[in-house]
């Protein structure tokens, strides 16, 4: 018997030696041992070949077999090959069955050291949320359970997805310098509308780099071109309003969203935006879309089948044209121009210069494509925001008179120092604590999300987030938490963003103090959170506050605003698609001043 063996691998070491010389001369034509020939890729006719020239090559051993019994040996030799990919596969898929489950037995362990109520069924609290009376009113739920657990609460969405949910002050901070990630939904859902975004991705490491070029441009370049835009576009704005008079009262939020992309647009796209023949039409496909985004985006896998999704997404498509339209105008008119001013310089650093949206890696820059994605991502981020907050402003300027009297005596002490600039706003305290005021009682996003997508996160007070877990801040709790902002927290009151010791009226700047930073007069700390804060918070926030208080100077110079006789005056916040608003949305009129 042994004897038999050390012939038979003598005989297969000798084989190996040949079957090497063998391979060489059969040119290509055998791709590999295999358990057919013509699997094996071997013709006939080199089959002959190998038989004559070869007849103890191993391959030859394989196929004929040492006695001549190959097929037998073939099919054990199958067999065996067989069993070990079984086992293999079967090792493999044990392995990472085990490893999710002492994953899953960790985020159970570390969950039920968080304070929370305990899961109400398989389904977690999703099932719960997902119910129309609670889910409508999430921070209602929130803040219930806050109240009973305390100001860190785990809540099981899932046997798998826990959400963490935190509302004191000093966690928040520390939480969102930590927890660096978006929830990947969020990417998705910019994805399916509109492509793909270097920003709203869930990992910071890849929106890193676009996000610091980007906040950098925007605090220059576009806070440059401040002096231009507000009067350009209330004259738009107020155009438009004279021909919706004309058929029908406006309400605040046709009105606000008309500012804001008016004031986007003359801001990324200059005077080209302003000129064009279809803004109006970019404006109602960004308020059709933003309306459907948020319902669309619920979904796992779009309904391709359904009518209604193929409609949404032939809007989408449509808007992304018009997009791309409106950036070629802009770069047109930059061409005619034939300098670089001040209007076209956010469409040349992105579409020329490649230095705004990068890419991957420092070689890879995007494509004009890409680009287009990045710039309708942002557009439609800041179009939804800039909207609400504007529909606020309207709406409390409109329910408090005095609150503009105030504004307008600002805009009158600045005149009478010098001609009225909107780039003047920096010196006035009582207009930008208008515009943090609205931000504070609504903000245009309810909740701040966050997670960390790889590491836990070990927090100060001993408490370990579980990597992947959903943090959200429910920012109404935190914006009405009385211990913070006192026993008026719930009213509207601009003084609670001027400090106490501020002795100017109303809280006005005088020169000197005004060229600081403007957010450093105000009274402005980690309670604010509407533009969220940390690794991850809004690159726009200065942006967006210096521009909307310079609209709403150049319009409080020359008007009024009032509600319309008969509108509603104590409308309610209400989650509406994506953002927040107040409804029902008053009726609003513009008077004109008397200026004599
Ligand atoms: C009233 C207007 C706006 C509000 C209330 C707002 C609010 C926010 C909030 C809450 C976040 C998430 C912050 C966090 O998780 O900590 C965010 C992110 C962001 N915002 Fe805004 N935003 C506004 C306007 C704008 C505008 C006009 C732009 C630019 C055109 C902009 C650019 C961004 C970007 C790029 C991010 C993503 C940052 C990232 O994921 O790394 N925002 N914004």
């Amino acid at each position: 018997m042994s004897s038999s063996l050390t012939n038979w691998a003598s005989q297969i070491i000798e084989n190996i030696s040949q079957l090497i010389l063998t391979f060489v001369s059969l040119d290509d034509q055998i791709v590999l041992l295999s358990l057919s020939p013509s699997v094996a890729g071997i013709s006939k006719a080199a089959m002959e070949d190998f038989e004559t020239a070869a007849p103890y090559t191993l391959l030859g051993f394989l196929i004929r077999g040492g006695d001549g019994d190959y097929s037998g040996f073939m099919m054990d030799y199958a067999e065996r090959v067989k069993n070990a990919l079984l086992w293999v596969g079967l090792f493999s898929i044990t392995f990472l069955l085990l490893q999710k489950l002492a994953r899953l037995v960790r985020l159970w362990g570390q969950g039920s050291r968080i304070p929370g109520p305990p899961s109400p069924s398989f389904f977690g609290h999703s099932k719960l949320i997902a119910d129309r009376a609670v889910g409508q009113n999430m921070i209602g739920y929130l803040s219930k359970v806050h109240e009973k657990y305390g100001p860190i609460v785990r809540l099981w969405m899932g046997p798998t997805q826990m959400l963490i949910s935190v509302k004191d002050i000093a966690m928040i901070e520390e939480m969102l310098v930590k927890a660096e990630d978006k929830l990947p939904l969020i990417g998705r859902a910019f994805r399916l509308a509109f492509g793909r975004s270097t920003l709203f991705v869930s990992s910071f490491n890849k929106a890193r780099r676009t996000r610091e070029s980007l906040e950098v441009y925007m605090n220059k370049n576009l806070l440059e071109r401040l002096n231009q835009v507000p009067g350009k576009v209330v004259e738009h704005v107020l155009e438009r309003f004279v021909s919706i008079i004309a058929k029908d009262v406006p309400d605040s939020r046709q009105v606000s969203e008309h500012m804001a992309s008016y004031i986007l647009g003359a801001s990324m796209f200059g005077d080209a935006f302003l000129n064009w023949s279809n803004a109006s039409l970019y404006e109602e496909l960004l308020v059709t879309v933003a309306k459907e985004a948020c319902f669309w985006d619920s979904y796992r896998i779009p309904p391709f089948w359904s009518r209604r999704y193929r409609r949404y997404h032939f809007l989408c498509t449509r808007l992304k044209e018009l997009n791309k339209d409106i950036i070629g105008e802009s770069m047109k008119s930059r061409n005619v121009a034939g300098k670089e001013d001040g209007t076209t310089v956010f469409i040349d650093a992105i579409m020329f210069g490649g230095s705004l949206f990068h890419g991957k890696t420092k070689k890879h820059h995007f494509s004009d494509e890409e680009q287009c994605d990045n710039i309708l991502g942002l557009i439609f981020h800041g179009f939804l925001t800039t909207a609400s907050l504007i529909s606020s402003i309207l709406t409390r300027l409109a329910l408090h008179p005095e609150l503009q009297e105030n504004i307008y005596w600002e805009i009158i002490s600045l005149k009478k120092t010098s001609k009225f600039d909107p780039s003047d706003v920096q010196k006035m305290n009582f207009l930008l604590a208008t515009m943090y005021e609205s931000a504070r009682l609504l903000p245009p996003g309810p909740l701040l999300q966050r997670c960390s997508l790889n590491h836990d996160l070990k927090l100060k007070s001993g408490i370990t987030v579980p990597a992947g877990a959903i943090i959200v801040v429910p920012l109404p709790l935190v914006h009405m938490d009385y211990s913070v902002w006192g026993k008026d927290a719930d009213q509207f009151y601009p003084q609670h963003f001027i400090p106490k010791t501020c002795s100017h009226k109303d809280g006005m700047l005088d020169e000197h103090e005004a060229s600081k930073e403007i957010t450093s007069e105000l009274q402005i700390d980690g309670s604010f959170l509407s533009f969220g804060s940390g690794a991850r918070s809004c690159v726009g926030q200065k942006f967006v506050i210096l521009a909307l208080s310079a609209l709403f100077a150049s319009l409080l110079d020359s008007y009024e605003i009032r509600l319309h006789p008969g509108s509603d005056n104590d409308p309610k916040a209400r989650l509406d698609g994506c953002c927040v608003q107040l409804h029902p949305s008053p009726n609003i009129v513009f008077i004109k001043r008397n200026k004599t």
